[in-house]
């Protein structure tokens, strides 16, 4: 059975050019496309495959990194844009027209990623942008109705991708969530 995880990355990984200097998202709206302009390159590009992030048809993960919230601005057609839920911590900007996320913000101030929006470098019209280097929130994808036992293929075929599956986040942000934590509760 050929597992597909994502068309960005079921044909290998594309490495980045390690010097993306940012460029523009495009909506899949055939006329006036909503488009945000992103300076610099992403960073922690991971696949998700929680229910909240945004996939294109028939992915059951998300490809999505994230950018400092002031390399955001939303170039064309944002009066298109609508929160697709206003109370998540991730508020996601979505195109109405087509419904694809262009932006997720975080508006709490003392969440450990207040600071850094959320973006899908797929929708770059420019190539080049820094890679995908893990999976998150792998188990999630049975929430979107995959089967259990699909799940020790999906998992093999990320790591075979290079893509670490975890059920959360990576140790690395984990630690940085715990660390943030543990700075509040002592402040
Ligand atoms: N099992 C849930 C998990 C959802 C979840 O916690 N998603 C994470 C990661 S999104 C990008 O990596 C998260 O931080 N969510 C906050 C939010 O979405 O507002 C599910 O699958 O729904
Ligand atoms: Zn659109
Ligand atoms: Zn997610």
């Amino acid at each position: 059975m050929t597992v597909h995880i994502h068309p960005s990355v079921d044909n290998g990984v594309k490495q980045g050019s390690g010097s993306f200097a940012g460029g523009t998202l495009v909506c899949k709206c055939a006329s006036k496309p909503v488009k945000v302009g992103i300076k610099g390159d992403v960073a922690h590009n991971h696949a998700c495959g929680c229910t909240k992030c945004w996939k294109p048809s028939g992915a059951i993960f998300s490809v999505v990194a994230v950018v400092p919230r002031e390399n955001v601005t939303v170039l064309e057609n944002g009066d298109k844009l609508k929160i697709v839920d206003a109370a998540a911590v991730i508020q996601r900007h979505a195109c109405t027209g087509c419904g694809t996320h262009m932006y997720g913000r975080i508006e709490n101030k003392g969440h450990p990623f207040y600071g850094l929006d959320f973006i899908h470098p797929e929708l770059f019209q420019e190539s080049g942008s820094a890679a995908p280097g893990f999976a998150a929130f792998v188990s999630s994808v049975i929430e979107s109705g995959v089967k259990p036992a699909d799940m020790a293929g999906i998992r093999s075929r990320l790591k075979e991708l290079g893509l670490e599956p975890y059920d959360c986040l990576s140790p690395p942000l984990m630690d940085a969530i715990a660390t943030h934590v543990a700075k509040s509760k002592a402040a």
